[in-house]
């Protein structure tokens, strides 16, 4: 393929290489489906927690009226959901492929496929919606171009980006997700509505891991929820397959146990023994555990991971935690320079020694 012209207002050539064609490739059967996609909210109402942009969201869906946007936070949190529940609720499905373009910029950050795809469609011309597809969506009067991982494109083409949003508003919105704002340049960015995503609290994730559980039959012991919440760190897409995991791995029954496999974590039962070291001040202990965790096959971040949230959940006082926060992070720091993991990590045993004897 010839290079592209240099200039963005030169006339877009169309390739064979230039694929278009938005048409969804047809989802696999319900039973083999990540549950991430088969749980995805089907409307703006249904994804959890950012209610602010929810409510502005429906309110223009209703006027038929849409500022580009952009979406942006931290991952797993409702940006893609929400763009996607979005342009369903405002495209007819006989028209959605003429009206909407999906694209990951991760896939195609450069200046070439901003000019080109993003702009041939945006200069697409549409077909006239029929009075059926009117009576069941607004169909606004514009296309839609939603640009996934947005902060991944070029300087260059993000500047290029801004000339064709300037230069065709009239017929195309666009809207823009990204993990971090601050990477997207100002000119682009304040042309934007800007909605920020939050991570979601623990209701929000209980609330949609029980909706699944009840939805594929689980049996979901005590505690488990509660876990992978606090796994997961308000990520849902990490809750929803850490529940998917578990139950690949032991059907309809999900426990605790099963849970911290599938993480990757730690069982807490296998953290106790150093934990009652620690507490109790015994140093040899300490050596004892630390040696037999190790022999486990358990890496030494994994421990420092594992003791770290042993320790803020404990009761010692808020300064002996905060020490230790500081030597874990440091503690990382040296494992990464290849420091012996035994070593680094005695070295924050007696740290947690030290602030459970000054709490107590
Ligand atoms: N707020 C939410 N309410 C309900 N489900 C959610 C929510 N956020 C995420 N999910 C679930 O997690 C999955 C992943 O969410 P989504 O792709 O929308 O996240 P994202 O914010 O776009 O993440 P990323 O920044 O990594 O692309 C969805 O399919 C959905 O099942």
């Amino acid at each position: 393929m010839p290079p592209h012209p240099a200039n963005s207002d030169d006339p877009i050539v169309l390739t064979d290489d230039m694929d278009l064609d938005t048409t969804p490739t047809p989802p696999p059967p319900s039973s083999t489906q990540p549950w991430v996609e088969k749980y995805r909210p089907k409307s703006v109402e249904a994804v959890k927690h950012q209610t602010q942009t929810s409510n502005s969201l429906s309110a223009a869906i209703k006027s038929n009226e849409l500022p580009h946007l952009l979406f942006y936070g931290p991952p797993g949190t409702g940006k893609t959901s929400m763009a996607l529940a979005l342009t369903h609720q405002l495209y007819p499905p006989t028209l959605y492929k003429s009206r909407v373009l999906e694209m990951n910029a991760s896939d195609e950050r450069g200046l070439s496929t901003v000019r080109n795809k993003i702009k041939t469609f945006a200069n697409l011309t549409v077909t006239t919606p029929s009075p059926t597809d009117l009576s069941t969506h607004p169909c606004p009067p514009f296309k839609l171009i939603i640009l996934d991982e947005s902060d991944t494109l070029t300087t260059d083409a993000q500047s290029a980006l801004r000339r064709i949003i300037e230069s065709h508003s009239k017929v195309t919105r666009f809207l823009l997700i990204c993990n971090y704002v601050s990477r997207i340049i100002m000119p682009l960015a304040s042309r934007c509505s800007k909605f920020r995503f939050t991570p979601l609290p623990s209701e929000a994730v209980v609330s949609k891991l029980s909706e699944i559980s009840l939805s594929e039959n689980l049996n979901v012991q005590e505690g488990v929820y509660e876990l992978i919440n606090r796994l997961s760190e308000g990520d849902m897409r990490s809750a929803v397959t850490t529940l998917q995991s578990s139950s690949n791995i032991n059907g309809k029954v999900i426990t605790k146990d099963i849970v911290l496999m599938t993480s990757g974590d730690i069982p807490a039962k296998d953290m106790e023994g150093l934990m009652k070291e620690l507490k109790g001040g015994r140093y040899e202990g300490m050596q004892r555990e630390v040696g037999d965790l190790i022999a486990g096959g358990w890496s030494g971040s994994l421990i420092l991971k594992g003791l770290s949230d042993l320790v803020v959940e404990s009761g010692m006082g808020d300064l002996g935690k905060a020490e230790v926060c500081l030597k874990v992070g440091e503690a990382e720091r040296r494992l990464i320079e290849g420091g012996e993991e035994w070593l680094v990590i005695m070295d924050v045993g007696g740290c947690v020694m030290k602030g459970f004897r000054e709490t107590n």
